[in-house]
């Protein structure tokens, strides 16, 4: 097997190939040395085991799993490091904490001294502070899991591994639990791979896109632009088609609940207030759906945002034989729009030429 080139900006390169009963496994994955790189697919299409190889809990039938310059694993080498020598922080559905240890001790279990100094900022960051003294026992799924990350965190991991780590939590729980590792992922300097099959979640924590489909990966890439692939548009379908953008706090109206927020060339839009000062970058999530096109910005409309885009490419929706995806650009960033054949023809649409997107205000979901 013709191994690639090791990339200096990638925390983690495997190629793996491994035979589970009837199922074929054989991926080759770079995980990027900064940010939440989540690995998506369907149930069954082989997510865990990927992880349970990186990690070192299963060996593969051949390949090879590199962290930074160090080899975990290479099956013609003959090397397999033990789980516990891999420097990884490993979380998976369960907290899998010692019973009879306090919270404490659970998360002091195996801590080098030299973390000492960042246990009580982690502890904070998890809130998880008032629960030092407690069994494990007594906690709730997500403050359990909140823990177990802590402690995945105090070895000081090169990598951290969640799997599914929201899966089986309620509705409330899995959005505090969902808010606390955003909060992480932003504030630790550690690239973190992140398993799921929720779209949702995945549109709200994830930099990057493994999409992983029959035990093969099929797409790969940040996930911004694998969202502005219209090839993709079925098989990312359940992220119901959007357009993530970064912007930045500029400033708040407090009579109409609102908050004024500058994209990066500097057009500004208007979306329900956000608690955080000026300055302050959000992530803003915009449906197909809830974008229109205008020749200009129309009067007397309730639309209250307009950008001004070009349009960079109109295709055939795969999902609607109605309607065309439509990509714009604007600055560096681009945003796309279903909007009717009908619609495009009668307008002129057509690649290279200015549109206004009109976008509701309502249509923007801040990034927690
Ligand atoms: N030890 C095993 N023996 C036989 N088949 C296995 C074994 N382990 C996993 N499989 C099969 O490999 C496939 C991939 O399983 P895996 O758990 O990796 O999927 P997944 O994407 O993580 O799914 P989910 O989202 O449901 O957790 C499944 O078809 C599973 O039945």
């Amino acid at each position: 097997m013709s191994e690639p080139s090791l990339e200096r900006n990638h925390a983690l390169d495997c190629r793996l190939q491994k035979r589970l009963g009837e199922f074929d496994l054989d991926i080759s994955l770079a995980v990027p040395a900064s940010g939440v790189t989540a690995l998506f697919g369907q149930s069954g299409s082989g997510k865990t085991s990927l992880l349970r190889l990186i990690a070192g809990l299963d060996r593969p039938d051949a390949g090879y799993v590199r962290l930074g310059e160090r080899t975990l694993t290479d099956v013609a080498g003959r090397t397999q490091v033990p789980v516990h020598k891999r420097q990884l922080g490993i979380v998976f559905q369960e907290a899998r904490l010692f019973p009879h240890y306090r919270v404490r001790g659970n998360l002091t279990y195996g801590m080098p001294p030299s973390a000492r100094s960042r246990f009580d900022d982690l502890v904070t960051l998890l809130g998880i502070g008032h629960l030092l003294e407690r069994l494990p026992g007594t906690l709730s799924g997500g403050e359990a899991r909140r823990v177990a990350i802590g402690r995945a965190l105090l070895t000081h991991p090169r990598l951290l591994l969640l799997d599914e780590p929201l899966t089986g939590l309620d509705g409330e729980r899995k959005q505090e639990l969902l808010r606390y590792l955003v909060r992480l992922t932003r504030e630790i300097d550690i690239p973190v791979v992140y398993v799921s099959h929720d779209t949702a979640e995945i549109a709200t924590i994830a930099d990057h896109l493994a999409l992983v489909e029959q035990g093969r990966l099929t797409a790969h890439g940040q996930l911004d632009e694998l969202m502005m692939r219209l090839d993709l548009t079925d098989r990312l379908g359940g992220f119901d088609a959007a357009t993530r953008l970064s912007a930045k706090v500029v400033d708040h109206d407090s009579v109409y609940s609102l908050t004024r927020v500058a994209l990066d060339d500097g057009q500004t839009l208007r979306i329900p207030a956000v608690d955080q000062p000026p300055g302050t970058p959000v992530r803003l999530r915009v449906g197909v759906r809830d974008v229109a096109l205008a020749h200009a910005m129309p009067e007397g409309t309730s639309y209250r945002n307009g950008i001004t885009t070009t349009i960079e490419a109109i295709e055939a929706s795969p999902q609607e034989p109605s309607a065309n995806e439509v990509r714009l650009r604007f600055g560096e960033q681009r945003l796309r729009a279903r909007l009717t054949r009908q619609a495009c023809e009668e307008m002129q649409l057509t690649e290279g030429k200015t549109a206004v997107a009109l976008i509701r205000s309502v249509a923007f979901d801040s990034r927690i």
